[in-house]
């Protein structure tokens, strides 16, 4: 009767194991599977976003303030129906002879929230991710909300950064449950009259001499530059703190908060991917200075001296994109401290996005109407470079 026992205790291990081991081949299958899931999803994430376009515009509206005579919905209006729907903006101007009309890849109205600004943003945090080098930045006129957007407010008004902080951390802590590492280090500075500054440093007022370095990896630093390898949304938000503090802001008589400097914020994603494979990402961050005209402001001494760097380096930094989407031989990126700066996060398999904010006063239609061609030139070459131009709508 033992040995019976005995003999059919053995039948049952030995079935035991062999179950144990098919689970772990269906285990291990599915790992496979999952793995090539992976591998796919970032491969098509990336044709997506390559038939997007690697250069892409958006433009943003920002609603009116109580205290300004404003465009309304019929003088400055967005497609609604049709091919353009949602990319096409007609204004116009009070007293002007004709209208004028602009096409983008996206054109977001008044009313559209700051998560439907990032909806379409969050594609780009993704490829970062995924170990593309991407540049996002917000161009316009002084007062037209390219801080909001970039920045925002609280809770739901929480802009394009404090959001992909959160995707950039939740996806970190998804690879983590699963073995992963991925480092991320910040460096927050301002590009001020072509000079860089640190807005990280223990004394920003020191004077400190940053050289741009790249090397032939693709990878840039800055040296001197304080980099600091951050954990947490919450961690980030008190960097920006401090680097807002710090950052060049005088009164002009458009904007009494105006910023005068050119503002980029570089996280730089190292790690392996779900493949084992090595990932460099970058994601940039730029709130570009005002773009106003220097006849509007009534700049005169420092304030001119600081118009006319923002102006330069903003016409450089379209230089730049023109000459990239235009394939031309030579790319002015040496031209002025931001593209250099850039190099390696512009051009090639890297993406840009250039969100143009828009205001809807009046008063502002001349600087709308520069900001929006400044923008419609850029998305004509961009339509060229993408590989999807012949069908692209
Ligand atoms: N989409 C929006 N919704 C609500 N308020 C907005 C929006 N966009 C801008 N604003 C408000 O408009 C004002 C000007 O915006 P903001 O400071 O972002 O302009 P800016 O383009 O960054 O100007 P500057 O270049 O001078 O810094 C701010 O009070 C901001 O809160």
């Amino acid at each position: 009767m033992q040995l019976a026992n005995i003999v059919n205790d053995e039948r049952s291990t030995s079935q035991l194991i062999a179950r144990l081991q098919e689970v772990k081949d269906q285990l291990a299958a599915r790992e496979e599977e999952l793995l090539h899931a992976m591998v796919t999803r970032r491969h098509l994430h990336n044709t997506i976003q390559e038939l997007k376009g690697n250069i892409r515009v958006f433009c943003r509206i920002r609603p009116s303030s109580e205290d300004e005579s404003a465009f309304d919905d019929s003088n400055l209006a967005i497609d609604r129906k049709g091919e353009f729907a949602g990319r096409r903006l007609e204004i116009t101007p009070p007293d002007a002879p004709k209208k004028y009309d602009f096409t983008f890849d996206r054109v977001f109205a008044k009313k559209d929230s700051q998560k439907h600004v990032f909806d379409e943003v969050s594609l780009l945090v993704q490829s970062a991710l995924d170990g593309y080098k991407v540049c996002i930045f917000t161009y316009g006129q002084t007062g037209s909300g390219k801080t909001y957007t970039m920045l925002g407010g609280k809770g739901e008004e929480r802009g394009l950064i404090p959001r992909s902080m959160e995707q950039i951390f939740a996806s970190q802590s998804l690879l983590e449950s699963k073995g992963l590492k991925v480092s991320i280090t910040a460096t927050l500075l301002e590009i001020y009259n072509e000079d860089i500054r640190d807005l990280l440093a223990s004394s920003p007022g020191a004077k400190i001499e940053y050289k741009i370095k790249h090397d032939d990896d693709g990878n840039t630093r800055v040296t001197n530059l304080c980099e600091v390898e951050v954990f947490s949304a919450a961690e980030v938000e008190s960097l920006m703190q401090q680097a807002n503090a710090a950052r060049a802001v005088a009164k002009t008589n458009m904007n009494d908060r105006s910023s005068r400097s050119h503002m980029v914020m570089r996280l730089c994603l190292d790690g392996v991917n779900e493949a084992g494979e090595p990932i460099h990402g970058a994601l940039n961050l730029v709130d570009l200075a005002g773009s106003e005209r220097l006849s509007r402001t009534g700049a005169t001494g420092d304030r001119l001296k600081e118009a006319q760097a923002i102006n330069k380096s903003l016409s450089s930094l379209g230089d730049v994109i023109f000459a990239l989407a235009s394939k031309e031989k030579h790319i002015p990126f040496r031209n002025s401290k931001l593209t250099y700066l850039l190099k390696n996060s512009l051009g090639g398999d890297c993406k840009t996005l250039m969100l143009v904010n828009v205001s809807p006063s009046l008063e502002s239609a001349q600087e709308t109407i520069c900001s929006l061609r400044f923008a419609a030139k850029v998305n004509s070459c961009a339509l060229k470079s993408a590989p999807s131009s012949k069908t692209k709508k």
